[in-house]
C-alpha cells in the first residue's frame, strides 16, 4: 500500500506486524485465487461473462453477499475483514472449483456415452487409453485438429464427402500423436485414413531428412500409394517419393530426404544397410498390410527398418483388413500405448461382395467352366487369380485366342511390364486381368465387376483380400471360387468367411470337419483343354 500512488489511499499505513494473521490469510487467497485459476483453464472454452453467469445462477448467492465476493480485488482492504468472511470466501471459491470440475467430469462421462453409441451404430471397436472421439464429419479435421483448409479442399475436390468408419476413429488418433493398429474391410478408405493425418501433421515441406514412411509389401501398391498421396497433398510443396530401383542404385542415400517416403520393405532396407539412407528423423511410420509385412519373408526386413527409425518420438501405425492374433501380439511389443481400432468383425470380407463357391470336378473343367461363363455372359472389368505364375501364362496363353481382351500380370514380368498390365486394365484397355496374388492385397482397380479365383486361395486371408479387389468403396461386386478335389480339405475355412459376410453357403459344406490351414498350394494339372472343345475357340 506504502507504494500505492492513488490519492483514496495517500496517508494510509499499513502495519504488516499488527495484522501479520490476516496478512497470511490474505496470501492464502492468492493462492486459492491462483487454484481457481488453472482449474478454469481446464475448462471448455467458454466466454468469461457466459461463465461468470452460470456460476451465481449455480451458487444462488444473494445478491449482497456476492458483491463483497467480488469487490475484494482492492488490495489492502481485504485484511480488515472478518475471519469468517474470509473463510466463507474460500469456500465459495472451492465450491465453485468443485463445481466446475464435477460439471467437467459430467460432460466427459457424457461424451464418452455419445462416442460409444456412435461407434456402435458404425460397428466400430476400439480398445486402449484415452481413445479420441470419432470424428463426426471431415469439417472436424478442422475444428479440433486445425487442418488448413487448403488441405480440406483436397477432400472435396476428391469427392470425399463423408469419412468412412475406419477414417472416423483412426484419423483422431493418429492426431492426437498416439500409435495404432487398424483393421477394416477392403476397399473401406484405410490409405487416406493414414496419409490424411501424416500431410495434417507434417504441415509443410522440410529439408530436414525422410520424415515420414509408407511400407507396402508390393511395388504395385507402393506406386499406387504414392499417386494417392500426391492427389492428396496437391497444392502442396510436399516431397512425396516412391523408392525405386533407380534411387536404390545411387552409390551413397545418407543425403536423401523427402517429407513422405514410400517403399517395399525389399528396397528400403537395400537402402538402409547399403547405401546408408538416414531413417533416424522418421516422425511416421506406416505398415500397411501389416500381416503381409509380418510374414515369415519379410519379417526380417521389417525388422530392420523398424529399428532404423529410430527417433524416439516416432508414432506407427498398422493398417490392414486381416490381423491375425500373433500380427497383433508383435505389434504391441514394437508399439507404445497403441490404440486398437476393429471396424466390423476381425478378419471379415466386405459384405458388399457377393460370393459364391463352383465345384469344378478336375483342372479341365475348371477351364470349361470359365469359358462357358464368358461365352454365356462376361460383366467387364475381370480379375482372376492363380496360385503360381506359371499357372498365369499358361491361361493367359489359353484365354487369349478368344476375342476378349485379356491381359496378365506376374512377378516374371519386367518393371514396365507390370505397370502397363495395371495401366490398361485402369484404362479399360483390357477386361479381364490374369494375375498372381502379387495384386491381390491393396489394389485399388475402380468397377471391378467380378474377381474369379481360378486357383483356390492359400489361406483364408488371401481369400478375403482378393475379393476385395471388387465391393470397394460401397459398390457392389462378385466373386467366383472354383475348386476341385484337392482343395476340400480347405472348404470350410471359406466357408466359414462367406458366412461370416452373409453370404448363403450350402449346408454340406457348412458341415465339413473345420481344418488348421497354413499353405495350401497342391500340384495342380497344366492348364489346357487338350485339344476338347475347340470349335468354341474359333
Ligand atoms: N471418405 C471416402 N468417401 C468415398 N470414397 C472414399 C473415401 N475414402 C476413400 N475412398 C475411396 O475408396 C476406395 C478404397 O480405398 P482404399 O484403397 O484406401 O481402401 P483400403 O481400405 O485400403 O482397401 P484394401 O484393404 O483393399 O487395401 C478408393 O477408391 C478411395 O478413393
Amino acid at each position: 500500500m506504502k507504494n500505492d500512488s492513488s490519492f483514496l489511499f495517500s496517508g494510509l499505513h499499513f502495519d504488516r506486524k499488527k495484522f501479520a494473521n490476516d496478512f497470511s490469510r490474505f496470501e492464502e487467497k492468492k493462492i486459492s485465487d491462483k487454484l481457481v485459476e488453472d482449474l478454469s483453464l481446464v475448462e471448455s472454452a467458454k466466454s468469461e461473462a457466459e461463465e461468470k453467469e452460470e456460476i451465481e445462477k449455480e451458487e444462488k448467492v444473494p445478491a449482497r453477499k456476492r458483491k463483497r465476493v467480488v469487490s475484494e480485488t482492492v488490495e489492502g482492504f481485504n485484511v480488515f475483514r472478518s475471519s469468517k468472511s474470509e473463510s466463507y470466501i474460500m469456500n465459495v471459491e472451492n465450491e465453485k472449483a468443485e463445481k466446475r470440475a464435477s460439471k467437467k467430469k459430467r460432460e466427459f462421462y457424457r461424451q464418452l456415452e455419445r462416442d460409444a453409441l456412435f461407434r456402435k451404430k458404425l460397428n466400430i471397436h476400439v480398445s486402449g487409453n484415452d481413445i479420441p472421439s470419432p470424428l463426426q464429419n471431415f469439417a472436424e479435421l478442422s475444428s479440433r485438429y486445425g487442418c488448413e483448409p487448403k488441405l480440406l479442399h483436397n477432400l472435396e475436390a476428391l469427392g470425399f464427402k463423408e469419412p468412412t468408419p475406419i477414417q472416423r476413429q483412426s484419423m483422431p488418433v493418429l492426431l492426437s500423436g498416439r500409435e495404432c493398429f487398424a483393421c477394416a474391410p477392403t476397399g473401406s478408405g484405410k490409405t487416406l485414413a493414414f496419409v490424411f493425418p501424416m500431410l495434417m501433421k507434417l504441415k509443410h515441406a522440410s529439408k530436414d531428412g525422410i520424415r515420414a514412411v509408407i511400407l507396402c509389401p508390393t511395388r504395385e501398391l507402393a506406386a499406387q500409394t504414392t499417386r494417392e498421396c500426391k492427389k492428396m497433398a496437391k497444392g502442396y510443396q510436399f516431397r512425396v517419393k516412391l523408392m525405386t530401383k533407380q534411387i536404390v542404385r545411387k552409390a551413397d542415400l545418407s543425403k536423401f530426404y523427402c517429407d513422405i517416403l514410400i517403399s517395399t520393405p525389399l528396397r528400403l532396407r537395400l537402402a538402409v544397410r547399403k547405401k546408408k539412407m538416414d531413417l533416424s528423423r522418421v516422425e511416421y511410420l506406416v505398415l500397411d498390410e501389416s500381416d503381409k509385412l509380418f510374414e515369415v519373408g519379410l519379417i526380417k526386413q521389417i525388422d530392420s527398418v523398424v529399428k532404423a527409425c529410430s527417433n524416439p518420438s516416432i508414432i506407427r501405425s498398422l493398417f490392414s483388413a486381416t490381423l491375425p492374433d500373433y500380427v497383433e501380439e508383435l505389434a504391441r511389443t514394437i508399439m507404445y500405448d497403441a490404440v486398437r481400432v476393429i471396424v466390423g468383425r476381425k478378419n471379415t470380407a466386405s459384405d458388399t461382395v457377393k460370393q459364391k463357391l463352383i465345384f469344378a470336378g478336375s483342372e479341365e473343367g475348371k477351364l470349361l467352366a470359365l469359358r462357358q461363363s464368358f461365352q454365356e455372359s462376361l460383366n467387364p472389368p475381370v480379375l482372376i487369380f492363380l496360385q503360381s505364375k506359371e499357372r498365369a501364362k499358361e491361361l493367359y496363353t489359353e484365354l487369349s485366342v478368344f476375342n476378349i481382351r485379356v491381359g496378365v500380370l506376374h512377378s516374371d514380368l519386367s518393371q514396365t511390364e507390370r505397370e502397363n498390365a495395371v495401366d490398361d486394365f485402369r484404362a479399360g484397355k483390357t477386361w479381364v486381368l490374369i494375375a498372381t496374388d502379387v495384386i491381390a492385397r491393396g489394389m485399388d482397380f475402380k468397377g471391378v465387376n467380378c474377381v474369379i479365383n481360378y486357383d483356390f486361395p492359400d489361406s483364408a486371408a488371401a481369400y478375403i483380400h482378393r475379393i476385395g479387389r471388387s465391393g470397394r468403396a460401397g459398390r457392389s461386386g462378385e466373386a467366383i471360387t472354383l475348386y476341385t478335389e484337392e482343395d476340400i480339405l480347405f472348404l470350410r475355412s471359406i466357408a466359414n468367411v462367406m458366412s461370416a459376410s452373409g453370404c448363403e453357403v450350402p449346408s454340406h459344406i457348412m458341415a465339413l470337419p473345420k481344418q488348421k490351414w497354413k499353405k495350401h498350394r497342391p500340384q495342380r494339372e497344366s492348364i489346357s483343354t487338350n485339344g476338347k472343345d475347340l470349335e468354341a475357340k474359333k
